[in-house]
């Protein structure tokens, strides 16, 4: 088996069976790719696996089940495998007498990307004896249960410490809860040849740099800082000066060129105690706000991070959009619209269309998408794309599980981060990074995939007790990472 860091495209089974198909026209017969499949499967498994450990095996009616057959032949050979069959095929037992807490390692193979419905109380009752067992469990292409398509459980799941698949990811490996349930995800390569890879649609990227390390605008050796743009975050009332302040912080550690901060005036002397390298600018009236827009050299803007004022808030967010400057729309300037979400469309409608950035967490996506965020049939990445498409925006639907739409219908799923990252402020430091990239002029879905990228690998670089002052201070790391990738040989 030749395993690989997968392409960023994400399948569904019409992509899975497309690829299947295009492989067959290509000489390769179904039967060949479910022996790859068991043999990679078994490679895994046997890695760390004494000689004469206990293996059980759980085959399904499906191809999963196949390719779970496969690997129990190839493991046989070192190994002591009991097989158990659900469903039509020959086993050593039924799943039914499957019990816990005797193997070295269980092996899922009962569904993968065809599951169609909630496990049957057979198959509920294995999960729950293995779940009550300590055996180390191995999933075939999904942990049987999780819906591959949306991550969602339809049911009981297997709860996997590994999971191989073949060749291209799922959505459901990165939509949470199927991607914990996946535990270590390995992508294995099968052979595929690689030219069908232009004619299998995928519904979705994963949020790696390859997919957008190209668009991406970086400090060059001649340049300027005027090259790298000068963002302009907005600060509300001195008592929610920190959050603005984390957010100018990110966006000149996220690399912009110049930050600065617009505050009103009773609010700078406070501010301008505590930062060095951002500039100050006070902002109380229209007309500070007018001078603003008219130098074109503030070509980013954050709003919402500390800004109270919804009414404030509505009406600069409509002048920046109007003006076409590239704006972040963050916390209090999404609640802001949370009464009337349809006049924040209507101006996106008016803008450009696209240099507007959402960043709502769940409860804000909510606010302004009551009736997406209603329909449970929807996954949170066809709830994005469906959200993106109305206010003709960027957004940036966060969670542990970030999904990044674009109005065109490109979506991307992150997987960054560390669960210290759920705590106050880091929502306003990606706004910041997130703008820096806007800036620097990287056009506006890959700047928001890249800020959501580098935000969480910033919090994986710092590691536990992170607070979000620490991750700007964490960004060199992952700006000397992304350099990494971008020399010759880097990726
Ligand atoms: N290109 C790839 O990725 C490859 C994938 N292969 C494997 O093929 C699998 C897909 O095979 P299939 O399409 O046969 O799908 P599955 O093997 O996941 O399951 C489909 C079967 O399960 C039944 N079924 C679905 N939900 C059920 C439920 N809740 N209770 C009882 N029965 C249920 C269906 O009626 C059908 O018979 C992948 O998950 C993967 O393991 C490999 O064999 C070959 C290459
Ligand atoms: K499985």
């Amino acid at each position: 088996m030749r395993s690989s860091v997968s392409p960023t495209s994400l399948l569904d089974d019409g992509g899975v069976k497309r690829a299947d198909a295009l492989a067959v026209a290509s000489g390769i017969p179904l039967a060949e790719l479910v022996q790859r499949a068991g043999r990679a499967v078994a490679e895994v498994a046997a890695t760390g696996l004494a000689n004469g450990a206990r293996v059980a095996v759980w085959a399904g009616p499906g191809m999963n089940g196949a390719d779970a057959r496969v690997a129990a032949r190839c493991l046989a050979e070192r190994h002591d495998v009991s097989l158990f069959a659900f469903g039509s095929g020959e086993g050593d037992q039924p799943l039914s007498a499957f019990e816990e807490d005797r193997y070295d390692l269980v092996i899922d193979g009962l569904f993968g990307i065809g599951l169609q419905r909630p496990l049957d109380p057979v198959c509920t009752e294995a999960v729950r004896r293995l779940a009550a067992g300590g055996s180390q469990v191995l999933s075939i292409d999904m942990p049987s249960g999780v819906d591959a398509a949306s991550g969602a459980l339809l049911g009981a799941a297997v709860r996997a410490h590994r999971t191989v698949t073949f060749e291209r990811r799922r959505v459901g490996h990165l939509l949470m809860p199927g991607r914990a349930q996946c535990g270590a995800l390995i992508v294995a390569d099968i052979g595929m040849p690689p030219d069908i890879w232009n004619d299998v649609p995928s519904v979705a990227d994963a949020n790696e740099p390859r997919l957008w390390l190209a668009a991406l605008r970086h400090p060059s050796a001649a340049g300027h800082k005027y090259d790298r743009g000068h963002a302009v975050v907005f600060a509300g009332p001195v008592e929610k000066g920190g959050a603005a302040r984390l957010s100018a912080m990110a966006a000149l550690r996220g690399g912009a060129g110049l930050v600065t901060l617009a505050a009103p005036r009773e609010a700078l002397s406070g501010l301008s105690a505590q930062v060095t390298a951002l500039m100050l600018r006070g902002c109380d009236a229209q007309d500070d706000f007018d001078g603003l827009l008219e130098d074109e050299r503030f070509n980013a803007f954050v709003l919402g991070p500390g800004f109270g004022d919804a009414a404030k808030a509505r009406r600069f967010a409509a002048r920046i959009i109007e003006a076409n400057r590239a704006v972040v729309l963050d916390a209090d300037a999404i609640t802001a619209f949370g009464e009337a979400p349809e006049d924040l469309f209507r101006l996106c409608a008016g803008g450009t269309g696209g240099d507007v950035v959402l960043t709502p967490h769940g409860g804000e996506f909510r606010r302004l998408f009551p009736d997406i965020a209603g329909d449970g049939g929807l996954s949170k990445l066809e709830a994005a794309r469906a959200a993106a498409a109305r206010p003709g925006a960027v957004v940036v639907f966060k969670g542990a599980d970030t999904v990044i739409a674009a109005p065109d219908g490109r979506a991307a799923i992150n997987a960054t981060g560390t669960p210290w990252l759920a705590t106050a402020g880091t929502g306003d430091v990606l706004a910041g990074i997130v703008a820096a990239q806007l800036a620097q002029g990287t056009p506006v879905f890959e700047a928001a995939c890249a800020g959501v990228w580098m935000h969480g690998r910033a919090a994986e670089a710092f590691g536990p007790g992170l607070i979000s002052e620490d991750l700007p201070g964490a960004l060199p790391q992952v700006h000397a990472e992304i350099a990494a990738l971008r020399a010759p040989g880097g990726g």
